[in-house]
Order: structure tokens, then C-alpha cells, then sequence
């Protein structure tokens, strides 16, 4: 499975559009208790759950893990985690991915905060919200705070379809390992 972990807008989603469009990967759906953006749909960008069903499948034991991002649950349910996936999280996911789960690659995506800001107000994020996750994300997505990175790579002006080839070349080299 590959793990996408990266700061926000760094630019992890499109490249998981472009790894199941082009070379076949299954997504890895994670759930949220945070409302759905325009565009986003139930099952397929999250599973958006209320706080109360949230915290009942958190009773039950479902999830890899879950983390609190910008006051809104996030986790990883087992049953979602499937063989050729990708999942995107931020690194305690990544972390409790590597400490429980089989076949775990990964991609660390960086872009500046700069061209994160400006991709932020492209897709119609509020000001207040973009400078809490410009100033969140430089704590939360530092080196020291992963258990293991397999492969850095930086969405800075670069063709995202070259970027996605590059990651999966490296993840297959792997397997073949
Ligand atoms: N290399 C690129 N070239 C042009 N546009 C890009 C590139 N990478 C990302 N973008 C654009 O930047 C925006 C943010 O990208 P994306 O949604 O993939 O980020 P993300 O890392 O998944 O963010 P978040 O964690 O906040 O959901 C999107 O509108 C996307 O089209
Ligand atoms: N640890 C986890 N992190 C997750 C999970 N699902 C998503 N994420 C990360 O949350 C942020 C915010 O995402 P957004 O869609 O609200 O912009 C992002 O960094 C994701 O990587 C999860 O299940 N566990």
C-alpha cells in the first residue's frame, strides 16, 4: 500500500487521481467527522460520519487509528485498508500504518507554503482557515515526527502525471526487491 503523507495542498490528492486513473491502485477511503467540500461525495473522497457514529466505531475497535486535524476526527477503519491501495493521512496515520500494517510505502509530498497558499485560495478555502493550516502543518510534517519515509518527493511546478510515474516506479522496484 502506498501512504501518502504531506502538508496541506501539497498536492496528494491529484496525485492519487492520476495513481488509480493510470496505473490501476484502489483508494483507500479514510473517515472524517468534518463536513464535505463542494465536489467531495460520501464513500469516495471520505466516509463523512457525524461525532457520535465516529466515536461508536471508535468504541468498537474499527480503526487503524484516528487523529484530531483542525478540531475534526480523522481515522483509518480496518475494513478500508485493501491490498494495491493508496491512503492518504497525516503521519500518525502513516506511523500506525508502519507499526500494524503489511506492505506500507511512504511518499513524503512537499511543496512550499508559498504555492500551497495560493492553491489553497484556488480551490476556495477561507483566509482564517488556510493560515491555521499553513502554521498547524509546519509542526505537524516534519521529519523527526515520522517513523519512516520511503521516498521525499517535492510538487513544486513540476507535471504531476511525471511525479505519479516516478512514485509508482519506485513502489514496484520495492516489490520486486
Ligand atoms: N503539480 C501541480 N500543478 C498544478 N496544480 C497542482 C499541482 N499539484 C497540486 N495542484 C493543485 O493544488 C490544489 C491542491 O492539491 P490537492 O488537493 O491534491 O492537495 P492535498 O495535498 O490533497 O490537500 P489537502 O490535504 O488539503 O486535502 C488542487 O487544486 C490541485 O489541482
Ligand atoms: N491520521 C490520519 N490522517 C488523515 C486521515 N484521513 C485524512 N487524513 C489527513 O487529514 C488531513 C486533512 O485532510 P482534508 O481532506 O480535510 O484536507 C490531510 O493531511 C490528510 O492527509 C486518517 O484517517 N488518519
Amino acid at each position: 500500500m502506498i501512504v501518502l503523507v504531506g502538508a496541506s495542498a501539497s498536492g496528494k490528492t491529484e496525485l492519487a487521481k492520476i495513481l488509480y486513473r493510470t496505473y490501476g491502485y484502489k483508494k483507500c477511503v479514510t473517515t472524517t467527522t468534518r463536513p464535505e467540500r463542494t465536489g467531495e461525495q460520501d464513500g469516495v473522497d471520505y466516509h463523512f460520519l457525524t461525532e457520535d457514529v465516529f466515536k461508536s466505531l471508535m468504541a468498537k475497535n474499527a480503526f487503524y487509528e484516528v487523529t484530531e486535524y483542525s478540531n475534526r476526527y480523522y481515522g483509518i477503519q480496518k475494513k478500508d485498508v485493501v491490498e494495491n491501495g493508496v491512503v492518504i493521512v497525516d503521519p500518525n496515520g502513516a506511523n500506525a500504518l508502519v507499526d500494524q500494517a503489511d506492505d506500507v510505502y511512504v511518499v513524503f509530498v512537499e511543496a512550499s507554503e508559498e504555492l500551497r497558499t495560493r492553491r489553497m485560495q484556488s480551490r476556495g478555502d477561507l483566509t482564517e482557515q488556510i493560515e491555521k493550516r499553513i502554521l498547524g502543518d509546519r509542526n505537524v510534517f516534519q521529519l523527526k515526527n515520522f517513523h519512516r519515509i520511503d521516498l521525499h518527493i517535492y510538487n513544486e511546478q513540476v507535471d504531476l502525471n511525471e511525479l505519479a510515474l516516478w512514485v509508482h516506479e519506485h513502489y514496484q522496484k520495492r516489490h520486486r526487491k
